[in-house]
């Protein structure tokens, strides 16, 4: 006879395999019926399990290749596969409206999860509630009063900047510039949302600003080999990464460092800076509404932050001296507006009055990023069916995902959308022009909260630097836009270097 013990047991072991094998079914009856409702999508055919993996590059340097060929061929709207994933890639700025600022696609694609392990759940991936708390506690320390205040470190890191960009110009030497934006936009970042003064110079933070393109890599490389999605999978397969842990490290210890200093200036009650509104870290630490956010979530904020400010104004400015490098015609006319607002004094610091009448730069940024949109893939994941403007059902359970390089090439909107014209950008020529046509801030509830930061860094430092140097690619660069090789980690940078020249003025 079986005892009670063992009979329990095997109870026990038929119900979580009956628990299995329902959740299992349920899954895969959704998974099928994403797959029916997109099947009739254009889109690269799928093989059997595996979906498109095959289709994917071995180099992930060709991915942004890659991408923009599926959407020149599938697009605007356009389906793939990847294992048990169905995607849907939306570029028509209508059905792209839809998607943006709906309930039913307002939580970001499930694939953003292989981010957690080193950026932590900051406010570009949680959702629901907990979306809603964080943003609602940073939001404040981001207002335009503080954003102000922000223009003079701006201006001061600008110009470090400009010296150091002299200093190669008087050596005559060829250089990538992106990596010496990175050190610059790190240091507004440290300096201004976290208002913290960690030497440019200190090592733990010359550590984060290399592993931030290797932990982009790391993202994208999982991303695209759904397989290694699953943590537990992944954690077999590390060795691929070698230096995955001491990543890891290297930005929990600069968070912490970040925290803990600003801890202790409080606990030693060092004032605040007397304003009504605070700066991020000293708004969190100090007021009711920041409050919100326990150590633990405060701590994947800073990260987050530091990271996503760091990398996006480190591309974004370095495309724009690469623009400027190519267009010389539109670097003077830059050099020219700057010349007239800044008047004799061609080295002061750059106050926040000036930014407004620097309105050809700004269209300059604009045009900057509508061709090179730094964070040219991004997704959403559909916990509803939502139907498109275009008619077409996108199945709960879907990643949605927008390619930003075909929307902003749309000759609908931008007419010869491979010419680099900022003038598009001028009020009459933007006159019915789609709101959602160009988007590299994303739109909607979940856009990106750093933008105004960003415009108001990217042109201070402009200029800082354009009065002082003049930029120009070396005699075998390229001498269009065409000629510019592209590849993508998450944010987009020129393949082999954004290499140029500079000459003192
Ligand atoms: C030119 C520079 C920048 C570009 C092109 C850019 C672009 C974007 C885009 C497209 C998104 C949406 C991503 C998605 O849906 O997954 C986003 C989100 C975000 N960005 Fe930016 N960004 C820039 C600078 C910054 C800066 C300077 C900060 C911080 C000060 C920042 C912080 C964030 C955060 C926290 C989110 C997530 C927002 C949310 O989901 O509520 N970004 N950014």
């Amino acid at each position: 006879m079986i005892g009670v013990v063992p009979l329990l047991l095997l109870a026990a072991a038929v119900l979580a395999v009956a628990a299995l094998l329902v959740r299992y079914w349920g899954a895969l009856s959704e998974f099928r019926r994403a797959r029916r409702m997109t099947a009739k999508l254009p889109g690269p055919p799928p093989y059997p399990v595996i979906g498109n993996a095959l289709d994917l590059p071995y180099n992930m340097d060709d991915l942004y290749d890659t991408l923009s060929t599926f959407a020149s061929t599938y697009g605007p709207l356009y389906r793939a596969t990847l294992a048990h994933y169905t995607f849907v890639v939306v570029m028509d700025p209508e059905d792209m409206r839809v998607v943006m600022t709906s309930d039913k696609t307002a939580e970001k694609s499930s694939l953003y999860g292989v981010a957690e392990s080193l950026m932590g759940r900051g406010l570009a991936i949680v959702n629901g509630d907990e979306w809603r708390r964080h943003r609602k506690a940073i939001t404040p320390s981001l207002h335009l009063d503080i954003l102000r205040d922000f223009v003079q470190i701006f201006s001061k890191q600008g110009a470090a900047f400009a010296d150091t960009l002299g200093e190669l110009a008087d050596k005559g030497v060829m250089f990538d510039v992106t990596p010496l934006i990175g050190s610059c936009a790190n240091q507004a970042i440290c300096e201004t949302v976290m208002s913290s003064d960690v030497d440019k110079d200190d090592p733990l933070k010359r550590d984060f600003l290399d592993a931030v393109p290797k932990a982009f890599d790391h993202f994208m490389y999982r991303i695209f080999r759904p397989w290694f999605l699953s943590d537990w999978v992944y954690s077999f397969h590390r060795w691929q990464f070698p230096d995955y842990l001491q990543m890891k490290n290297t930005f929990n210890l600069f968070t912490q460092r970040l925290i803990g200093d600003k801890k202790e200036a409080l606990k030693k009650n060092e004032p605040l800076p007397q304003r009504k509104r605070q700066a991020f870290l000293d708004h969190v630490l100090s007021s009711e509404e920041g409050a919100a956010l326990n150590d633990a979530e405060l701590a994947e904020e800073v990260k987050t932050f530091v990271m996503l400010a760091s990398a996006s104004s480190m591309d974004a400015l370095s495309f724009f001296i690469y623009m400027l490098a190519i267009h010389q015609d539109v670097q003077d006319k830059v050099r020219q507006e700057l010349d007239d607002i800044l008047g004799e004094d061609r080295g002061r610091l750059v106050e926040h009055s000036d930014l407004a009448h620097m309105q050809y730069t700004e269209r300059v940024f604009k045009e900057t990023l509508r061709i090179f949109p730094i964070l040219p893939l991004f997704g959403r994941i559909a916990t509803d069916d939502l139907l498109l403007p275009s008619g077409v059902t996108i199945p709960r359970g879907c990643q949605v995902g927008f390619w930003l390089p075909y929307v902003h090439r749309n000759p609908q909107w931008f007419p010869e959308p491979d010419k680099f014209d900022p003038d598009r950008f001028l009020p009459e020529n933007s006159r019915g022009r789609h709101p959602f046509a160009y988007v590299p801030f994303s739109a909607g509830p979940r856009n990106c909260i750093g933008q105004r930061y960003a415009m108001m860094f990217l042109k201070t430092v402009a200029a800082a630097i354009v009065p002082r140097l003049r930029f120009e690619v070396p005699d075998d660069g390229p001498k269009c836009l065409e000629d510019v090789q592209l590849k993508m980690n998450l944010t987009m940078s020129v393949r082999g270097g954004a290499n140029i020249r500079v000459h003192r003025l």
